[in-house]
């Protein structure tokens, strides 16, 4: 790695370039190592410690030695400790978003705002550790009272996608913390060190031994890791981002330890335009929710359903803001469309569009793959329910327009996917406003808008998008567990 010319030489704090994993406390260089490097350029940033299923068994047992002492601190010092993580996050913004821009190709802005949106859950769990509440429950003798006690779960992992480098790893890992659970985090081969920068202020942030361990991994490496996760009776839950595919791996791998699952997996994304929507509106939804971090995450909107009145001018203007977008190097100036995450997934856009065009759609703007890893902001009318990219998520900035006549054939069709994730839809229309709203088999609508993500709300799909849900007063949930106490001659 030649540091003159790496965009990680600019890092105000260039000790946040951390490359070793940290198990109880300790920075670990492992025997082996992977390289991490920048889409936009292909170039290397860095070496990374490279762990196995022997270091998962290591950490495992570092987090449930450290589980006794942290599940006992007071939930305000826990929520001390994560406020303290969450100002170090956001005082480090510009160094997180440089090291995720980077290693991820997000635009810098764009990186940035991960940043804040991943601090934001730190911040929120912080507050949420102090609401872990019980109940009191009418007893059904005068002898008896009956309550009942919300305990930490034990030993969470956490796998973690490339996608959002930063923000998939602390809205799991913040309930976790918050809830009295120590973590053991693996993230994903391309995107480590964000993650282990996270990790370095999670530890000035006064994080105890054996709390927090983070394990970096190559592919290979990572289904190792996986394995020694589900089999292990000592980690209680985890919590996973990623495919479908791998969700579906791992629930039949935690199977024999009976594990709890949080699951956020796939989605489909329609977004749906009625006649009587605002359409400017909806084309600033439309350009929000497609071309977010390039079409790269699980709630872009994936098929975009335009009722007939309306089809024409919805696709001219919309074609008509996408040609100005600017693709480029994410640490250019004004540039808002960077590189896919890698050759794989320019592939996928590429086979998605193909296919499309054999089917008849017609390419209103965009449609070629540019230099490495780049591809242009594309825009496909006349597309239809047999062409690939109406059934699997392209996860690319391809965005396909469906034409359709009545509320139903939307809904219909809208609902025609394994997936259940996000949604979309735009009408002034009440009355349709709520019968939509309520007819669509999604976890989540937006409704006149495009941008749904904040940390207070209850994040997560249904069907095989997964299970359970992340942020929000809910999200702690899913790591604790409750205990009914029943205690009997009271009145002796
Ligand atoms: N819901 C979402 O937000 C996301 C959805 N996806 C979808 O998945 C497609 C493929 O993306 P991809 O990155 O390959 O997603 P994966 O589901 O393969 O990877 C997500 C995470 O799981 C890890 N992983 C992969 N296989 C296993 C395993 N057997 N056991 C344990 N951990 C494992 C990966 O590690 P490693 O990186 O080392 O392989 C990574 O940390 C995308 O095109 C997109 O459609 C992808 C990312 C996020
Ligand atoms: O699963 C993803 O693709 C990341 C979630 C994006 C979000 O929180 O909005």
């Amino acid at each position: 790695m030649d540091m003159k010319t790496s965009p990680l030489a600019l890092l105000k704090d260039p000790s946040l370039l951390k490359t070793d994993a940290l198990i109880d406390g300790e920075w670990v260089h492992g025997t082996s190592r992977f390289d991490v490097h920048d889409p936009a350029t292909g170039l290397k940033l860095a070496d990374v410690a490279n762990l196995g299923g022997r270091e998962a068994e290591q950490a495992i047992a570092a987090a449930n030695r450290a589980w006794p002492a942290w599940r006992n601190r007071t939930a305000k010092e826990r929520s001390a400790i994560l406020r303290k993580w969450y100002e170090l996050l956001m005082a480090n913004q510009e160094d997180l978003g440089r090291l995720m821009t980077a290693e991820q190709g997000k635009p810098l802005a764009e990186a940035k705002g991960e940043v804040a949106y991943g601090a934001s859950f730190v911040e929120w769990f912080a507050e949420e550790a102090k609401r872990v509440n019980g109940e009191t429950l009418p007893q059904f003798d005068n002898n008896r009272r009956l309550l009942v006690i919300r305990q930490p779960i034990g030993v969470c992992a956490a796998i973690t996608p490339w996608n959002f480098p930063l923000a998939m790893i602390t809205r799991k890992v913040a309930p976790a913390l918050a809830a009295g659970c120590p973590v053991v985090i693996k993230p994903a081969e391309l995107t480590p060190l964000t993650a282990l920068a996270a990790a370095e202020l999670a530890m000035r942030a006064g994080m105890p031994p054996g709390v927090l361990n983070l394990l970096p991994a190559d592919g290979a490496n990572s289904i190792a890791i996986g394995k020694v996760f589900c089999a292990s009776d000592i980690v209680r839950h985890i919590s996973f981002t990623g495919s479908t595919e791998v969700g579906r791996i791992l629930m039949a791998q935690s199977a024999p330890s009976i594990k709890k699952l949080s699951l956020e997996l796939g989605g489909n994304a329609p977004f749906i335009v009625f006649d009587d929507a605002d359409i400017d509106s909806a084309v600033e939804g439309a350009i929000a929710s497609k071309y977010r971090n390039a079409g790269q995450t699980c709630v872009c909107a994936n098929r975009i359903y335009v009722q007939e009145g309306v089809y024409d001018a919805f696709v001219q203007k919309f074609a008509a803001k996408v040609r100005t977008m600017k693709v480029g190097n994410g640490f250019e100036e004004g540039v808002v469309q960077g590189p896919l995450i890698e050759p794989a997934a320019v592939q996928k856009v590429q086979q998605h569009l193909d296919d499309a065009k054999a089917k008849g759609a017609q390419i209103v703007t965009g449609g070629s793959r540019l230099q490495g890893q780049f591809f242009e902001p594309t825009v496909i009318s006349g597309a239809t329910g047999d062409m690939l990219c109406a059934r699997e998520e392209t996860f690319g900035p391809l965005a396909p327009v469906f034409r359709f006549k009545t509320e139903q054939e939307a809904i219909a069709a809208a609902n025609n996917t394994e997936f259940g994730l996000a949604s979309y839809f735009y009408s002034r229309d009440v009355g349709r406003i709520f019968r939509v709203g309520e007819a669509l088999e999604y976890g989540m609508v937006g409704i006149n808008t495009g941008v749904i993500s904040t940390e207070h709300v209850p994040f997560g799909g249904v069907k095989q998008s997964g299970l359970g849900r992340e942020g929000s007063s809910h999200g702690i949930d899913e790591y604790v567990e409750m205990k009914y106490l029943c205690l009997g001659d009271v009145l002796k």
